[in-house]
C-alpha cells in the first residue's frame, strides 16, 4: 500500500483501542483509578527518565503530561497503522504530498548539506535549491557587507513576514545590531494598515540609502503589494529617480515581480510553502543580520531535526512524539487549545509563528481525499512569553474549567550577564509546571487548585542558530504528524482565499454606495457608518 492509500486515524484499529483505553483510564468517569500525575511520579521512579525525549539541540521532558505507557503504545501502533513512516519517507524525499495543488513539500530540501565538493549529490530540484541558496547568500553579504544600504525595510505578511521576524529576534544577540558590527538596520513591515509601514518610515530613513526587500511567493498578495507601492512613491517622493536598485524581491514569481518594476529578483521553488519558507531566499533579512555562516547554521540544525525525524524510530522520535500527544490530547482528552510559553524574551512571536505553522496547516475538516473529517483537527495554538503570562493567563490555566496543555520552552544558557534575571525566570518556569500538576489542597474553595494538570518542557542549551532551526524544524515535523493522522494535506491553505474575495468586493463598494445592495445588511450597515467619518 503507498502512502496515498493510508488509512485515517478513525478508521484503524489503534484507534478503537485508544478510545477504550482514555474512557477507562483518563476520563472523570473512571473515578478513582483515573490517571494522576502525583501518582504515577510516586509509583514509578522511572518516569521523568522513560518519558524524556533527546534530539538534535532539544532535550524533551513529557512526563508530565496525561499520558500511560499504554496509551504510548497504541499511539505509536495508531501512526504505523496510519503508515505514518511510509508518508513520512515520501514527504521527505519530495513525492507530490499536497495533493490540491499538485505538488511536494521541499522545505527539508533546503536544509540539505553542500557536499564536500562544494557540488550537491542530490536530485535536479535539491540542486537548483541550493544554487537559489547560494545567489541569496551572496547578495546577502553584499548588502551587509557594503556602504550602499543603511536600511532594509522587509515587507511580506503570513508566511513572508513570520519566520524572519521570529528569527531575527530570537538571534539578536548574533546579529549585528547586537555584535557592533557594521552594517545596516532592519525592519519589517507586514499589515496594510499604513500604520506599519507610516511608523518604519519615521525612523529617520534616508531614501537613497534604503533598500526595500518584496518578499511574497505568489507576488499577488494584497498587503505586501500595498506595501510595496506604497515604499515606491515614497522614494520617488524623496526624490530617488531610479527606484529599481532600491527593491529587490523574493518570490517564487519572478516574471510577476520584474513586470512590478524591481530591481533584482531572489527565487525560491514553488514547492516551498509559505509557511515552511524561511529557509529559501525568504529568510534573506536574517542572513543580512546574521551573515551567511549563521545562515548556514540555522540549515543545518534543521537539517539534524530532519535527520532525527527520517532515522529515529517511532518510540524514541521526538517529532513523532509531539504529534502524537497532539492527537491525543485533541480527540481522546477533548483538549480544544494547546498554549506555548517560551520562556525567552527573543522567542516573544514563536506563539504567532506556531499559529500559521499549525493552524493554517492542519485547520481543516476535509481529509487529502475530500471527504468530511470525523474527528477534530487542530486546536487552536495560543500564548505569549513567560513571566508576562503568568500575570495575565495563567490563572485560568491553574485554575480555569477547560484542560490546555502547556508548552514550556526554556533556553539553559542566557546571552545576557545581568545578575540573578536567569536563575528567577527559570525558576518561574518550573515552578509553573510543578504548580500545574501539583495543586494545591485548601479549606477554601477559591484557594484550591485541582492539579494533575498537563505540561510539555522543551529544553534548549542556547538560543543559536544551529538550535533555532532544530526547534522550528521540530515544530514542522510536528504539525505534519498530527496532519498526516487526521489523514490531512497539511500543505495547502484554501481556507484563506473566501476572505481575499470578499474583502475586493467590500473596496469596490466603499466607493459605490449602490453596491450595498449586494451586501449582508450587517455588513452594509457598518460600511454605511464607516462611510460617515
Ligand atoms: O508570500 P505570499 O504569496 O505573499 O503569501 C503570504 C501569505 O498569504 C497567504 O494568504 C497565506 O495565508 C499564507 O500561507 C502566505 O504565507
Amino acid at each position: 500500500m503507498s502512502w496515498r492509500d493510508r488509512p485515517r486515524c478513525d478508521e484503524t484499529p489503534a484507534w478503537a483501542l485508544l478510545q477504550a483505553h482514555a474512557q477507562h483510564h483518563f476520563s472523570a468517569a473512571a473515578g478513582g483509578d483515573a490517571f494522576d500525575l502525583r501518582r504515577v511520579f510516586a509509583d514509578d521512579a522511572r518516569r521523568f527518565d522513560d518519558f524524556s525525549a533527546p534530539a538534535p539541540h532539544i532535550f524533551a521532558d513529557l512526563s508530565k503530561n496525561l499520558l500511560d505507557r499504554d496509551a504510548r503504545a497504541l499511539l505509536v501502533q495508531l501512526a504505523r497503522e496510519c503508515r505514518l513512516p511510509e508518508h513520512c519517507a515520501a514527504m521527505l524525499a519530495g513525492a507530490p504530498v499536497n495533493g490540491t495543488e499538485g505538488r511536494a513539500a521541499l522545505h527539508p530540501l533546503l536544509r540539505l548539506p553542500d557536499s564536500g565538493d562544494g557540488k550537491r549529490d542530490a536530485s535536479q530540484i535539491a540542486r537548483s535549491t541550493s544554487a537559489d541558496r547560494q545567489e541569496m547568500l551572496i547578495f546577502s553579504e553584499r548588502i551587509r557587507n557594503g556602504d550602499a544600504f543603511k536600511d532594509v525595510v522587509h515587507i511580506g505578511i503570513g508566511g513572508s513576514d513570520l519566520g524572519p521576524r521570529l528569527a531575527v529576534q530570537a538571534l539578536a544577540p548574533h546579529t549585528l545590531e547586537c555584535t557592533g558590527a557594521r552594517g545596516p538596520r532592519l525592519h519589517f513591515v507586514a499589515n496594510m494598515d499604513g500604520h506599519e509601514l507610516d511608523g518604519v518610515l519615521a525612523r529617520g530613513l534616508d531614501a537613497a540609502r534604503t533598500l526595500f526587500v518584496i518578499a511574497s511567493k505568489s507576488f499577488g498578495t494584497a498587503e505586501t503589494l500595498l506595501n510595496a507601492r506604497s515604499a515606491t512613491a515614497w522614494l520617488r517622493a524623496q526624490g530617488v529617480r531610479d527606484v529599481a536598485p532600491h527593491l529587490v524581491a523574493v518570490t517564487a514569481r519572478p516574471d510577476v515581480a520584474r513586470a512590478f518594476g524591481v530591481g533584482r529578483c531572489l527565487q525560491f521553488a514553488d514547492g516551498v510553502g509559505g509557511r515552511y519558507s524561511l529557509w529559501s531566499a525568504i529568510g534573506l533579512p536574517l542572513a543580512i543580520a546574521l551573515g551567511a555562516d549563521g545562515f548556514r547554521a540555522l540549515l543545518a540544525g534543521a537539517h539534524a531535526m530532519d535527520r532525527h525525524f527520517a532515522d529515529a524510530p517511532l518510540e524514541s522520535n521526538l517529532p513523532v512524539q509531539l504529534g502524537l500527544l497532539d492527537v491525543w490530547y485533541r480527540n481522546f482528552l477533548n483538549a480544544s487549545s494547546r498554549c506555548v510559553a517560551p520562556y525567552h524574551h527573543g522567542l516573544r512571536r514563536l506563539p504567532a509563528y506556531l499559529q500559521q505553522l499549525e493552524m493554517e496547516s492542519n485547520g481543516k475538516s476535509v481529509d487529502a481525499r475530500g471527504r468530511p473529517l470525523a474527528v477534530a483537527s487542530a486546536p487552536v495554538i495560543w500564548g505569549e512569553p513567560g513571566t508576562n503570562a503568568q500575570h495575565a493567563f495563567f490563572q485560568m490555566l491553574h485554575q480555569g474549567s477547560d484542560l490546555v496543555p502547556v508548552e514550556f520552552i526554556v533556553v539553559s544558557q542566557p546571552a545576557h550577564a545581568l545578575a540573578g534575571h536567569h536563575q528567577a525566570l527559570i525558576a518561574n518556569a518550573l515552578a509553573q509546571s510543578r504548580a500545574l500538576m501539583l495543586g494545591q489542597v485548601h479549606v477554601q474553595p477559591h484557594l484550591r487548585f485541582a492539579g494533575n494538570r498537563p505540561s510539555t518542557t522543551l529544553l534548549l542549551d542556547e538560543l543559536s542558530p544551529a538550535s533555532l532551526g532544530a526547534l522550528l524544524a521540530l515544530y514542522e515535523h510536528r504539525t505534519f504528524v498530527a496532519g498526516s493522522l487526521w489523514g490531512l494535506n497539511s500543505f495547502d491553505q484554501w481556507g484563506v482565499e473566501l476572505g481575499k474575495r470578499l474583502a475586493t468586493g467590500i473596496e469596490a463598494a466603499w466607493q459605490h454606495p449602490t453596491a450595498d445592495a449586494s451586501l449582508d445588511p450587517s455588513s452594509a450597515g457598518l460600511l454605511a457608518r464607516l462611510r460617515r467619518h
